[in-house]
Formats: C-alpha cells, sequence, structure tokens
C-alpha cells in the first residue's frame, strides 16, 4: 500500500523540486505541487514532476464564480491530476461545477479553514463560531455538493469523518512533536491525525528544510 504521506513542495525553482522529490521518493505516496511551483512553472512544471512516477496533488485552492473555476479544471485537465483543490466557501454551485469538470480520474477536495487561521482569524473575515463549528459546517456542503473530500487540520478530521464515513480527508499543517509550527495554528502530529481519520497527509517544512528530507521523511513515516 502506497504512503499516506504527500511530499508539499513549495519553491518556485524546478530543479530544486525536481531534486528534493528525487530525495524522498520511495518515502512519500505523491507530490503536491500548489500555487508558489505552478505560477512560475505551469503545466510544464507538472509534467516535469509527473515524470518521477508518483501521483500529482495540484493544490491551487480555486475560489471564484463557477464558470470561472470550471473553465480553469477544464483547462488542467490534461495534467490529470490526482487530486484537486477549491475552497469550499465557494459556496454549492461552484462545488457541483468543479466536480462536474474535473472528470473521474481526479479527486476533487474542498477546502474547509485553512490551517493557519484560528478563531480570532476567523473572527477578523466575519466569520462567527470556531473552525471546528465551520469545517464542520464546510463539511456538509461539500458532501451535498458531490466533491469528494475536504482539506482541515488534525484538530477536526475527527468529528469530520464521524459526519461523512466516506469522505477524502486531507490533513496539513502536521508537525513531528517539538517541530516548529511557522505559521500554522490548528497543529496535531501525523500519527495523530491518522488514527483520528486522515486520508492522506500534506507535509512541506518539516522534510524540506531539513539537512536531510529523505530521512525526516522516514521518521514521520515510521510514526504512523
Ligand atoms: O489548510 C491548508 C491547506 C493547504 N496547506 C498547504 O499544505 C502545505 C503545508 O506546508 P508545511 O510546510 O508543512 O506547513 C503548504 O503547501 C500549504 O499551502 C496548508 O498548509 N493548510
Amino acid at each position: 500500500m502506497s504512503s499516506p504521506l504527500y511530499l508539499a513542495i513549495d519553491t518556485t525553482h524546478l530543479d530544486a523540486a525536481l531534486t528534493l522529490a528525487q530525495k524522498v521518493r520511495h518515502h512519500v505516496g505523491g507530490l503536491k505541487l500548489g500555487l508558489e511551483f505552478f505560477c512560475a512553472n505551469g503545466h510544464h512544471g507538472v509534467h516535469e514532476m509527473a515524470k518521477l512516477g508518483l501521483p500529482i496533488f495540484l493544490d491551487l485552492k480555486l475560489h471564484d464564480i463557477p464558470n470561472t473555476v470550471a473553465k480553469a479544471i477544464q483547462a488542467l485537465r490534461p495534467l490529470e491530476p490526482a487530486i484537486l483543490t477549491v475552497h469550499a466557501a465557494g459556496g454549492r454551485a461552484m462545488l457541483e461545477e468543479a466536480k462536474a469538470a474535473a472528470g473521474t480520474s481526479t479527486k476533487v477536495i474542498a477546502v474547509t479553514v485553512l490551517t493557519s487561521l484560528d478563531a480570532p482569524d476567523l473572527d477578523d473575515i466575519g466569520v462567527g463560531g470556531t473552525p471546528h463549528d465551520q469545517v464542520v459546517r464546510l463539511a456538509a456542503l461539500a458532501r451535498q455538493s458531490g466533491v469528494d473530500g475536504i482539506v482541515c487540520s488534525g484538530q477536526e478530521v475527527k468529528a469530520a469523518r464521524k459526519a461523512w464515513p466516506g469522505g477524502f480527508y486531507v490533513v496539513p499543517g502536521v508537525r513531528p512533536a517539538n517541530g516548529a509550527a511557522g505559521d500554522q495554528k490548528r497543529i496535531v502530529t501525523p500519527a495523530q491525525a491518522m488514527t483520528d481519520g486522515a486520508s492522506i497527509l500534506v507535509v512541506g517544512r518539516p522534510i524540506s528544510q531539513s539537512p536531510d528530507p529523505d530521512l525526516a521523511a522516514r521518521e514521520i513515516e515510521a510514526t504512523l
């Protein structure tokens, strides 16, 4: 069975991305390419990374009117990503159109509340209640809209899985015990996230910033 650990590759440099991915390729289950990578390297960069033979998770967090998101996803279809993200806050129609545009070989996953946000941050943007409440609310919307699952933190994944047992749960913001949180505010350990129902874990800096990325990936994998 493949590893649930997906490496977040957050760089604008294709060569650096390939070098990092080559170092850890035997200890991760997939490669997550985000906005930073995609804005710099586009479709060509994704094709180059895909040559390593690991599933590609395109984390573009699309969020716009339904028609625009659907057209953007159609333009991404030739890349055949295994996973693609959109923001659940884009609403029901946007989620439905995103799913319809993606085709059957790509999982469409809705981002609920970014793991870099806490309750005061939600208050700042006019969202009352806790991140937990908001994740549960948006997870229900995602399920009703027919997408495949959600992105949430490890602090909410247990409740979300309980309400939607068949959903696919992407959990970023995981940190090894005593790992630096950086800009992440709702963190748990990789083992805790898996125990609580994560389908896959997204890990970036704890691996990419390590002096030995392969060892860091193996150490995380060993805790799962
Ligand atoms: O809520 C979210 C959604 C996506 N991410 C992405 O995951 C990685 C995490 O990187 P670390 O270096 O392990 O913090 C990054 O690419 C984010 O864009 C997230 O962190 N939280």
